[in-house]
């Protein structure tokens, strides 16, 4: 997920040095190195952390030091606490933004929430940071943050496990599957796109308008959710993603 972020963060004035064990390559003009000894005299204004949650205990407290004094902690990772952030990074302001994917494409939604003794200019400086990657929503607590991530940060994980079925179920129905994925995500496509383009109608009213009575998509969706099975899903979906998110913290 960073490196999806930081390809359209580049698009700033910011100079980036990346800290990764693993990795081989970074993009031109950004500095790569592989452990934090190679940065330890260094200092700079904005620590970002994309690790996973699970290691935030273990590897963030060595990078407390590389904070400059008006410095800030702008942190992805999904559930970990601005209070467990602060602690891991002796006491600095932290703004927590949970991004999701389509980042990559310029196209993320992501929310962002600053933490206590965060100054206004790291929040607007967070909040720029994010918008360079599609659109972001500041959110008014952690937890609604964390409800955030069930819902966008998670989201596209649902939606292309959604389109995974539509297609395999279009291919059944005799297509091929080159056909069948450009059936299906075209019409996913030009539906959201037909959505965005008419944010004042329900979202009822623009699925009723593809409904004839009698018709077949009456048909199809009393299979798809006539029992509400559908949405009792999501909701389950939902609860057990912000569940996780809780866990994390
Ligand atoms: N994937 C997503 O859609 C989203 C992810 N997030 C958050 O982003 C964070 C990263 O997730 P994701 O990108 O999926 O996971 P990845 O495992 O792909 O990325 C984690 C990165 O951290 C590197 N890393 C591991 N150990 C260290 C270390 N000691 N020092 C520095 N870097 C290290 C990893 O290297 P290596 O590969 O060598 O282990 C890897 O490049 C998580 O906190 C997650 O909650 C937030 C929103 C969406
Ligand atoms: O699955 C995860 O935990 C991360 C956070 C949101 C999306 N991916």
């Amino acid at each position: 997920m960073g490196g999806a972020l930081l390809d359209h963060w580049m698009s700033g004035g910011e100079n980036f040095t990346i800290v990764d064990p693993m990795l081989e390559q970074a993009p031109d003009n950004v500095r790569l190195v592989k452990d934090r000894a190679a940065i330890a005299d260094d200092r700079f204004d904005t620590i970002i952390v994309a690790i996973k949650p699970q290691m935030i205990d273990d590897v963030l407290p060595d990078y407390a030091a590389n904070l400059g004094d008006d410095g800030y902690v702008l942190s992805i990772a999904a559930g970990a606490s601005a209070a467990r952030l602060k602690k891991a990074m002796g006491g600095a302001p932290v703004v927590r933004v949970m991004p999701n994917l389509p980042a990559a494409v310029g196209k993320g939604t992501s929310g962002v929430l600053a933490g206590p003794d965060v100054s206004e200019a790291q929040a607007s400086h967070a909040m720029e940071m994010m918008q360079r990657t599609g659109t972001a929503i500041a959110v008014e607590s952690e937890d609604m943050l964390d409800r955030a991530t069930a819902v966008a940060g998670s989201g596209p994980g649902y939606v292309f496990e959604i389109a995974r079925a539509y297609v395999a179920a279009a291919e059944e129905l005799g297509f091929a599957p080159d056909q069948a994925r450009a059936l299906v995500l075209g019409t996913m496509e030009g539906t959201i796109a037909m959505a965005l383009a008419n944010p004042d109608t329900a979202l009822e009213d623009l699925r009723n308008s593809v409904t004839s009575k009698g018709g077949t998509t009456a048909a199809g969706l009393d299979a798809l959710n006539g029992d509400g099975g559908l949405s009792d899903t999501l909701s389950a979906t939902l609860q057990s993603a912000y569940d996780r998110a809780v866990e994390l913290r």
